[in-house]
């Protein structure tokens, strides 16, 4: 089996400051790949080299057998969550549509083809009943499951998730994480799942890059979530305690931080 994602001596680095350096990867198709870190330690820069958003200062990200670029069809990609102005017009089920339309292979389907599409990737996420509320008018966490239906319309080989769990409640955060492991193991796309806290996707997580201070661990879970591995990224005695299948950091550097506060809050949203 051929990897989708392949970084070599792989270097990102913003004026002196590096955020990783000489890292080689391979992401094989099926597998979910978590990548973690505290803030501004590189997760969505990450990305945005899959993208084809963000130039490597050294070395070379593939994805298949070419280099990275800007729209490649293999992707499938989740933002980090930005809300809609109260008054977007454009209907839950037309922001769904935009992803059926713009299917890889550039056919467009019929419009009935493309309707019962629209209608099959609402009820995957649980957003039929409001398929045809104007988008602004949702909260943060309605619109979220929208962008996931969004990026499953073209069945993408790799999905792209810059933390697509925040601003859900839990039971939203199981059912999307449920959702795109559905989407790494059924239909075998490569998952880079972003996030600051793995105890969501602990289930289904096979390996994890951890991203601190300018370094990385690459691993299982078991192998880069250790107090002897993290205290080495960090520079500092961190503790990771394992408990009833969950993972806790504990004494991360002050300046430090694995949750984001929230940067707005939404009409109609509790603080
Ligand atoms: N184009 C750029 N030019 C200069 N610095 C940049 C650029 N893009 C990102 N950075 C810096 O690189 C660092 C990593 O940013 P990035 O957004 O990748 O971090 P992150 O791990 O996703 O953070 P967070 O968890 O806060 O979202 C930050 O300090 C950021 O300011």
């Amino acid at each position: 089996m051929k990897p989708v994602v392949s970084l070599t001596g792989a270097s990102l680095k913003f004026g002196k400051r590096a955020l990783w350096e000489d890292l080689d990867l391979d992401i094989m198709p099926g597998e979910f790949f978590a990548v973690l870190g505290p803030n501004g330690s590189g997760k969505t820069s990450f990305l945005k080299v899959l993208l084809g958003l963000q130039d490597l200062h050294r070395g070379q990200a593939m994805l298949g057998s070419r280099p990275v670029e800007r729209g490649s069809s293999l992707i499938g990609y989740i933002p980090q969550q930005k809300s809609f102005a109260p008054d977007t017009p454009m209907r839950a089920r037309d922001l769904v549509g935009l992803g059926v339309d713009g299917h890889r292979w550039g056919l467009r389907l019929s419009p009935g083809k493309a309707n019962r599409k629209i209608d099959q990737l609402l009820e995957l996420v649980g957003a039929t009943e409001y398929a045809k509320v104007p988008v602004g008018q949702l909260s943060g966490g309605e619109q979220q499951r929208l962008r996931v239906a969004q990026a499953l319309a073209t069945d993408p080989q790799i999905l792209l998730c810059d933390e697509p769990l925040l601003s859900l409640d839990l039971h939203h955060q199981q059912a999307v994480s449920a959702l795109i492991n559905k989407q790494c193991r059924e239909q075998n796309s490569a998952v880079v799942f972003v996030t600051h806290e793995i105890n969501p996707i602990i289930d289904y997580v096979d390996r994890v890059l951890y991203l601190a201070g300018g370094r990385f661990k690459v691993g299982t879970p078991e192998e880069v979530m250790t107090t002897e591995v993290l205290s080495d990224l960090y520079g500092s005695h961190v503790e990771v305690i394992h408990a009833n299948g969950r993972i806790v950091v504990v004494g991360l550097p002050d300046a430090t931080t694995h949750h984001h506060a929230p940067t707005h809050v939404l009409a109609g949203e509790a603080a």
